[in-house]
């Protein structure tokens, strides 16, 4: 579903992704884990397209999206849910969930999005402003699914968040991929992301350094001395 094959960018004279390549099929959970300053967030950004990549490329279920605007990305079905918890304070829930809708055809429907955060029912009048951040976060997420995506890139959903809260985040991944959708991960949190990834990605100084299946990566001991504090994933 989607395809990131060599792909550089940077900002300016700095270049931060060196060759970076991955995939990530319909149905599957890919993490992506790395220390501060890897280039994780630059990764989804240059996927995205917001950073214009300088070499390689990114494909959408076959069709070239190479540094394509946003509402290009979002026609061919990618969504892309930053790190700040994109919510309009003084806008209501449902306010918020439908400016996602701004790139789908036909009806917006909130059920699928209320299905997957049962929380945000009964708080669709508040505004977002008043929620707790995981209930913005679940917004920020919610927004993003509003364009019905096939591929959704997620930056730290789980930063600042209280474990049963984290736990909650990381079973709507596996509840997307559920859906069908390619779900491209960065977490700073690495074994509540492992927990549920299909298949995970570290990348040290924009390169990808491992691949492959979490419980795999876990046995590794540099990814344990550098992620998991010594030891292994629960
Ligand atoms: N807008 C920008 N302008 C210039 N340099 C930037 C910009 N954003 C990020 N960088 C630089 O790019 C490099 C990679 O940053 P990036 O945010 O992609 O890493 P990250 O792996 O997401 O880090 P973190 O886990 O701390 O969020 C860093 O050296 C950073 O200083």
């Amino acid at each position: 579903m989607l395809e990131v094959k060599d792909l550089d960018a940077g900002y300016g004279a700095l270049r931060v992704l060196h060759s970076v390549s991955l995939n990530v099929a319909a149905g599957e959970v890919v993490a992506v884990v790395g220390s501060n300053g890897a280039g994780k967030t630059t990764l989804l950004r240059a996927v995205n397209g917001i950073v214009a990549p300088t070499a390689g490329g990114v494909e959408i279920d076959g069709h070239d999206v190479t540094g394509k605007p946003t509402e290009k990305m979002a026609k061919f079905g990618m969504t892309h849910v930053p790190e700040n918890r994109l919510c309009f304070p003084s806008l209501t829930v449902k306010d918020n969930l439908d400016l996602g809708g701004w790139s789908r055809r036909g009806k917006l429907d909130l059920d699928p999005v209320l299905e997957l955060f049962p929380r945000l029912k009964p708080r669709l009048q508040q505004v977002c402003g008043t929620l707790s951040g995981g209930e913005q976060q679940m917004v920020s997420i919610g927004r993003g699914l509003m364009a019905d995506p096939k591929v959704i890139l997620l930056d730290e959903p789980s930063v600042g968040l209280a474990p049963k809260v984290v736990s909650e985040i990381m079973t709507v991944m596996t509840r997307l991929a559920e859906r069908g959708l390619a779900v491209l991960l960065v977490e700073q949190n690495v074994r509540a992301s492992f927990k549920i990834a299909d298949r995970a990605v570290v990348m040290q100084r924009g390169r990808v350094v491992l691949e492959g299946k979490p419980s795999e990566l876990v046995e590794r001991p540099e990814v344990r001395a550098a992620y998991l504090g010594g030891a292994a994933a629960a």
